[in-house]
């Protein structure tokens, strides 16, 4: 009901001739009092706390900024406190996130866990994924009798001890070695065999001289189809030969997840989500005999939850949770790889040249390919740090000291990678620019505290030697064993597209969208190359 009704004008002596000025005027002044007393009046009484980044809608604060455009509206807030990277923090509708954006201050956040929950945040994530109580509480509350901590000296949550079997997996060594050259590899030669392949599902055309791909089914195929093959084995297209389908509608659409929009406003999101659940009930009603060729961590996942007495519904919402973290980013990251070579005919001959001595009768040595791609390596790292934009969050259980300010108890904490991916007193003035040799020049960049393409402190992923090591060689096997080149010859809606068109111009990032990783090009944004194999091998 509108407040300023005529009695209440006449109590205020204020004529009915000017009601419509005064019903103008009354809310507005009440708004700027408002905002005069939290902004510029309330902040003296509470010296010792972050400043907040104004807003003028009680209530929803900044949710639309963020809403629209999550990133920018985190660079306006960097603006606001002109670049000092003063803690400050954000109102989203009746929600406290304080935003921590110097490197020192992350350095000392990543040790800290008394006075920040990070299982608060992921207890969340269980939980919006539709996992019951029961299962949340299986996974977080410590139960020193279950068969997986039987021998361990200290017993450990659930929840970490599936940490702990992607660490066991995916740190350097033989499961590692094993999963690499035994399946991952074999699967990417498989992916880039167009010759074999005549429905390749990454081809557009052929010519006599080579193929016409879409860069980013191309980078599925050569990631999340042979990782997640890798991980689960063959069974898992049996279950579902569209499982890609679902899991790319998943990633074009999590950002509903994250933001826990509304059932019915995200029904293409909670669609993509049902897909793959039901995709993992029917590979676990498989008998176990027949799924024999899958990885360390799908055994052990599967035979410790079924220890655990989850049903197999609720196996299948802790798998999507972990998968979603396993396939979800390496793909993206080889996609502006690519991107970058192609749009960059003297980088790519830099790399082709440094990846030469590692190809041999079409192969590529992985050994040889570690030991001796500065360049390569450079170019990922370099990559990683443009299209991370993923942050940390974490829940404040206790008050926290930062720079002297007190950060209240019962908020959130966030760390925006993005903005120490783009700290300027470390990347230089231009730091959206790609600089591929970057990590060659400064080798010591690699260390910064302003780089955290993986994260950091105790729950830095676990997966990050399987992504570096599978992003270069994919990329190293493109590059070694064809002519790549953006297609200018692309029919698009009937019409022939000449260099210089818009849809020959590199794609642009969506950092629109909170990403738990990294970030997508736009929908509609791709590269369509033109491979033409490379003969001198
Ligand atoms: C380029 C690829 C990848 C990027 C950019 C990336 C990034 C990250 C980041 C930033 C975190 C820290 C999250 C936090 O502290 O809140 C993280 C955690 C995690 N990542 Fe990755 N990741 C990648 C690949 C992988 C792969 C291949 C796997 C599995 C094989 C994986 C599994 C995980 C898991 C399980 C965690 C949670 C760790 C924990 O709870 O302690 N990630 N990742």
């Amino acid at each position: 009901m509108f407040p300023f009704t005529e009695p209440a004008l006449a109590f205020l002596r204020i004529p009915t001739s000017q009601n419509a000025l005064a019903a103008a005027i009354l809310p507005l002044a009440a708004l700027l009092s408002w905002r005069i007393w939290r902004f510029t009046i309330q902040p003296f009484f509470f010296p010792n706390e972050p400043e907040e980044l104004p807003y003028w809608i009680p209530y929803f604060g900044h949710a639309r900024s963020f809403f629209q455009d999550f990133n920018a509206a985190l660079d306006n807030g960097r603006k606001y406190f002109k670049d000092t990277k003063v803690p400050y923090s954000v109102w989203i509708a009746g929600t406290r996130i304080y935003i921590v954006t110097a490197p020192t201050d992350v350095a000392d956040l990543d040790r800290n866990t008394t006075t920040l929950s990070y299982h608060d945040t992921i207890r969340d994530m269980y939980k919006w994924i539709g996992a019951t109580q029961d299962t949340i509480n299986k996974l977080f509350v410590l139960d020193p009798s279950t068969p997986y901590n039987a021998n361990l000296s200290r017993p450990i949550l659930a929840v970490s001890m599936l940490t702990e079997y992607h660490r066991q997996q995916a740190s350097p060594g033989k499961k590692l070695d094993e999963l690499l050259h035994d399946r991952i590899i074999p699967s990417m030669y498989h992916a880039l065999d167009f010759d074999d392949l005549h429905e390749h599902p990454s081809v557009l055309g052929r010519t006599a001289e080579g193929v016409r791909i879409s860069l980013l089914d191309l980078c599925s195929q050569l990631f999340v189809r042979s990782t997640a093959e890798a991980f689960l084995g063959r069974t898992i297209w049996k279950v579902n030969p569209d499982l890609l389908r679902s899991f790319r509608a998943w990633e074009r659409t999590n950002w509903k997840f994250m933001y826990q929009i509304p059932e019915f406003m995200s029904k293409d999101m909670m669609s993509a989500k049902d897909d793959i659940i039901h995709t993992f009930v029917k590979y676990f009603q498989v008998p176990i005999a027949e799924r024999r060729d899958s990885s360390f961590f799908a055994q052990t996942v599967e035979s410790m939850l079924r220890e655990m007495e989850c049903s197999e519904q609720e196996m299948a919402k802790i798998f999507l949770l972990h998968f979603w973290a396993i396939l979800g980013n390496v793909y993206k990251v080889a996609f502006w790889a690519i991107a970058y070579l192609v749009y960059d005919a003297k980088l790519l001959e830099d790399i082709r040249t440094e990846i030469v001595p590692a190809m041999e009768d079409h192969k590529l040595n992985e050994e040889h390919l570690i030991e001796n791609s500065p360049r390569l390596h450079s170019l990922v790292n370099e990559v990683l740090r443009l299209c991370v934009t993923s942050g940390l969050v974490r829940d404040i259980v206790k008050p926290t000291l930062i720079q002297g300010k007190v950060l209240r108890e019962g908020s959130k904490l966030m760390i925006p990678y993005r903005q120490l991916h783009l700290n300027r007193d470390v990347w230089g003035q231009d730091p959206c620019s790609i600089k591929p040799e970057r990590f060659v020049i400064n080798t010591k960049l690699i260390n910064s505290k302003s780089y955290r393409p993986f994260g950091g402190g105790h729950t830095l992923c676990p997966g990050r030697f399987l992504a570096r090591r599978s992003v270069s060689f994919a990329v190293a096997l493109l590059v070694g064993r064809f002519n790549i080149s953006v297609d200018t010859e692309r029919k698009e809606n009937g019409e022939q597209k000449k260099a210089g068109d818009s849809v020959l111009s590199f794609p642009k990032m969506d950092t629109t969208k909170p990403s738990p990783g990294a970030s997508l090009p736009h929908e509609g944004d791709d590269v369509i190359v033109f491979l033409r194999k490379y003969t001198k091998f």
